[in-house]
């Protein structure tokens, strides 16, 4: 049986910042994501004890788990298994600010985040790079649209091949503002994802070939297409019985001629906006209190990481 190793020595801790994503942006389903700036936090430290301690702060507060069975500590026991190491007590510090179940990555910044902490806390020779924490968070999500801006921020556009998970970093046009509405319900990647039909016609898979190809393009250096790329025909028509409201804002937006898109598997709606008249118009349109209306700028840096080492 092969033998493991403990982590490092207690009162180690680290601290890392991950943004919050938007996936899909309309027809890039599974493959485009962008990072916006709205960030959670986690702290872990190493302790003595091998207690775990949860120190929960902002969404989700009331609700997540205290003990193994955190999405925190599964990933965490879930790498170390990987690497071959042993978990020790930790204090979990999360300030969590991306909301859950709304289409802005939540998930994928809380694996991403605690990737990246359980291996800044093993010994430095040891520790594996942003590769692996891309490849490994990308299999845990199930897909690396998310991953991939929040690790390496920006506008991402992620594939598969034969070697693992693969992901270009793009830069946006500057002219380029997005603004979020957030309803208050939520809806579980899972169920949105058994809402999509298993195949779809060749004349619709052209459609989205050509819209996503415009999209990167418009995204990248002509904005004004960016009306004409964000059509979709793959996903959002399937899941709007689950989210009837945002269908209807969605329908709202883009009747205005905004580059309306559910942003991942929603129910969150997102315009990206070219300039600030489209934002005003964007908020004017979705004043409801129904919605938590807000620009958001473009996270260019992705995940950020402060080890706090003890000697
Ligand atoms: N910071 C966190 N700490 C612990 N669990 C979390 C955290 N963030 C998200 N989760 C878990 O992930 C669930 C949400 O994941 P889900 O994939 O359904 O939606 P999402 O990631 O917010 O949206 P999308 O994947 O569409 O962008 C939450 O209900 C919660 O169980
Ligand atoms: N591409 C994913 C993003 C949400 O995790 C989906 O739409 O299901």
């Amino acid at each position: 049986m092969s033998q493991k190793r403990p982590l490092l020595a207690a009162g180690q801790s680290v601290t890392v910042h991950v943004p919050a994503t938007s996936a899909n942006l309309g027809p890039g389903f599974d493959s485009l994501g962008l990072a916006l700036r709205l960030h959670d936090t986690l702290t872990v430290l190493t302790l003595a004890s091998d207690e775990l301690e949860f120190v929960l702060g902002g969404e989700g507060a009331d609700s997540l788990p205290r003990d193994a069975s955190h999405l925190t500590v599964r990933t965490i026991d879930a790498a170390l298994a990987k690497l071959g190491f042993d978990r020790a007590g930790l204090r979990i510090e999360a300030d969590n600010v991306i909301p859950h179940g709304r289409g802005l990555g939540s998930s994928a910044a809380a694996i991403v985040a605690a990737l990246l902490a359980a291996t800044a806390l093993l010994p430095e020779a040891e520790r594996p790079d942003s590769d692996w924490v891309f490849q490994f968070a990308s299999e845990l999500e199930g897909h690396p649209d998310n991953v991939a801006p929040a690790l390496f921020g920006g506008l991402a556009v992620s594939w598969h091949d034969d070697a693992g998970y693969r992901s270009a970093k793009l830069a946006v046009d500057p002219s380029i503002r997005p603004v979020i509405a957030v309803p208050e319900t939520e809806l579980s990647t899972e169920t949105a994802r058994a809402m999509l039909p298993s195949s779809i016609s060749h004349q619709s898979a052209a459609a989205n070939s050509g819209r996503t190809a415009l999209l990167v393009h418009a995204m990248t250096a002509a904005p004004e297409y960016l009306f004409a790329g964000t059509e979709d025909y793959l996903h959002q028509e399937y899941r709007a019985q689950a989210m009837a409201s945002s269908a209807q804002l969605l329908e709202l937006w883009r009747g205005a001629g905004l580059a309306a898109v559910i942003s991942g598997a929603g129910p969150t709606v997102l315009v990206l906006a070219e300039g600030p008249d489209q934002v005003e118009k964007s908020r004017q349109l979705a004043a409801d209190a129904a919605w938590r209306v807000q620009e958001l700028e473009i996270d260019i840096e992705g995940a950020k990481m402060i080890l706090h080492r003890q000697s």
